[in-house]
């Protein structure tokens, strides 16, 4: 699947799309540097996508998204990274970024407990790992009052937009996301239930086909393959869109039987255009990384269980193709695996918070002022036995932890709960029946490498496979 043939049929889009991502060269690089690495390779993505759409006339770029942004020189000065604080005093910022490591987490919080402080030179992060800390992180409440207001480092601000979900709070989120919920609502995301299914085929014979039985690095072209997506779903890229997401022209040329995110928030048309700007851009670079991440997890743990691949073909071979809304509904043992990839490497260690009132967690106090870290990913792991096995029955016991009230929160939860989950689970399942409906694969390294680098699970060896066909 090519979101932008390398013939564009028409277009004002080419010249704009080139234009931009000539601009945008070497601010992709800052954002390398700073590790904003979903940025930099949507970036690439789209300078990619530009020179393959080389058609078109001068019509004005006011309406690019995030090339706007990165070239408009909104971006604030380099500073240190994630969350833009005064430099740090060395030793606490080194064990600070080491801890980010896969789980070493969890073996700190054997040496140093499940509350820890990091200072630097003027304010001071509490970083928590239990699952008190997580339900504070995520209701930003303790004992019923608030507590805790949104953090993010400057130059996420400037790239997500002050409007995006992510950086607005109170009253204004919840008016914003009120009228969000309706843009992925089950009838929008049923659209793209069989064209994912006819992408991820398509993927699959471009990508897997031509590497039958050699090596094959697997995240970069799955990450690849999950930026269209969310495209399509925003902004309706590539399918029946008149244009390159823009909101000007999409309004002129009327979007009633379009049902993609924009032409959605379009019809409403509740939300100003920073808004709406500021929650494409947030949705481009939320929806993809995670969910590639999910699809990965589900690739590296598959071959070490075999018995699970073989009920998963099971249940498979029991639904005919072409998936539905209703079939994909029907997939509960692949619903159930994907929650235990979720679970194994959940795709997001950790959220900053700014602590707006103190409050206590696991016997210590935390001032206002402070910036409160609370951990997704190692608290959900370690919440199981055999935390290592992938068990997707567990799901299926009320009493397992996991099933309990804030026992499993791969999407966060709260006021700030993922706006795309069910977007994501349709996506990862219909691709991992098309993936497992066809192939056996192996690892072809013995210990793949895993990080969060710096919030977002990674591959960092790319993952390489040896893929046979069934
Ligand atoms: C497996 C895939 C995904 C995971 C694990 C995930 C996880 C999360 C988490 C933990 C949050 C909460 C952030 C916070 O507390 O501040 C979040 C928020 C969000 N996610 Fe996802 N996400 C995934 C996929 C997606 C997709 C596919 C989209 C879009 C189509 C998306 C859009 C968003 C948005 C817009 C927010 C902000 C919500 C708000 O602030 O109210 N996510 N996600």
């Amino acid at each position: 699947m090519h979101l932008f043939p390398a013939r564009a049929s028409n277009s004002a889009r080419g010249s704009r799309w080139i234009r931009a991502a000539a601009a945008v060269g070497d601010r992709a690089a800052w954002f390398s540097d700073l590790h904003v690495d979903s940025a930099s390779a949507l970036v690439v993505f789209l300078q990619q996508a530009a020179a393959a759409d080389d058609g078109g006339d001068d019509d004005d770029d006011d309406d690019d998204i995030i090339l706007r942004r990165i070239t408009a020189g909104k971006l604030p000065p380099k500073i240190s990274p994630l969350i833009d604080l005064p430099l740090p005093i060395i030793g606490p910022l080194l064990n600070f970024i080491m801890t980010l490591r896969n789980f070493k987490k969890i073996e700190q919080t054997e040496q140093f407990g499940e509350v820890m402080r990091i200072p630097f030179l003027f304010s001071t992060a509490i970083t928590v790992v239990s699952l008190e800390g997580l339900k504070i992180g995520l209701s930003c409440k303790s004992q019923g009052k608030k507590v805790l207001g949104t953090q993010q480092a400057e130059s996420i601000n400037a790239l997500w937009g002050r409007k995006s979900l992510s950086n607005i709070s109170g009253s204004e989120h919840s008016r914003v996301k009120k009228l969000l919920h309706p843009t992925v609502s089950v009838k929008i995301v049923a659209n793209y239930v069989s064209r994912m299914e006819s992408a991820s085929e398509d993927w699959l014979r471009d990508v897997v086909e031509p590497a039958l039985g050699k090596p094959t690095k697997m995240y970069e072209p799955v990450r690849r393959f999950m930026m269209e997506m969310p495209l399509r779903l925003v902004l309706g890229l590539g399918d029946a869109a008149p244009e390159v997401g823009i909101i000007a022209d999409r309004r002129a040329q009327g979007c009633d039987n379009l049902s993609d995110t924009l032409s959605e928030m379009i019809k409403q048309g509740q939300l100003t255009d920073e808004e709406m700007e500021d929650q494409m851009v947030t949705i481009m670079l939320a929806g993809y990384e995670t969910t590639a991440a999910v699809m990965c997890v589900a690739m590296h743990v598959l071959p070490m269980h075999p018995e699970v691949l073989e009920k998963l073909r099971k249940e498979q071979e029991g639904i005919d193709g072409p998936v539905d809304w209703a079939k994909f509904e029907s997939m509960t043992y692949m619903l159930n695996f994907v929650k235990e990839c979720l679970r194994h490497h959940g795709p997001v260690l950790s959220f900053f918070r700014t602590v707006t009132d103190a409050f206590e967690v696991g016997g210590y106090k935390v001032p206002q002022g402070y910036i409160y870290q609370y951990h997704l990913a190692a608290v959900q792991r370690n919440s199981v036995e055999q935390p290592e096995k992938i068990i997707p029955e567990r799901y299926e016991d009320p009493s397992n932890p996991l099933n309990q009230p804030f026992g499993f929160t791969p999407f966060g939860g709260g006021e700030y709960l993922c706006l795309g989950e069910r977007f994501a689970k349709m996506e990862i399942c219909v691709f991992l029946r098309a993936l497992v409906m066809r192939y056996n694969w192996t690892h072809a390294a013995e210990d793949p490498r895993m990080m969060y680098a710096p919030l977002f699970l990674h591959f960092t060896d790319d993952l390489p496979l040896i893929f046979t066909r069934l």
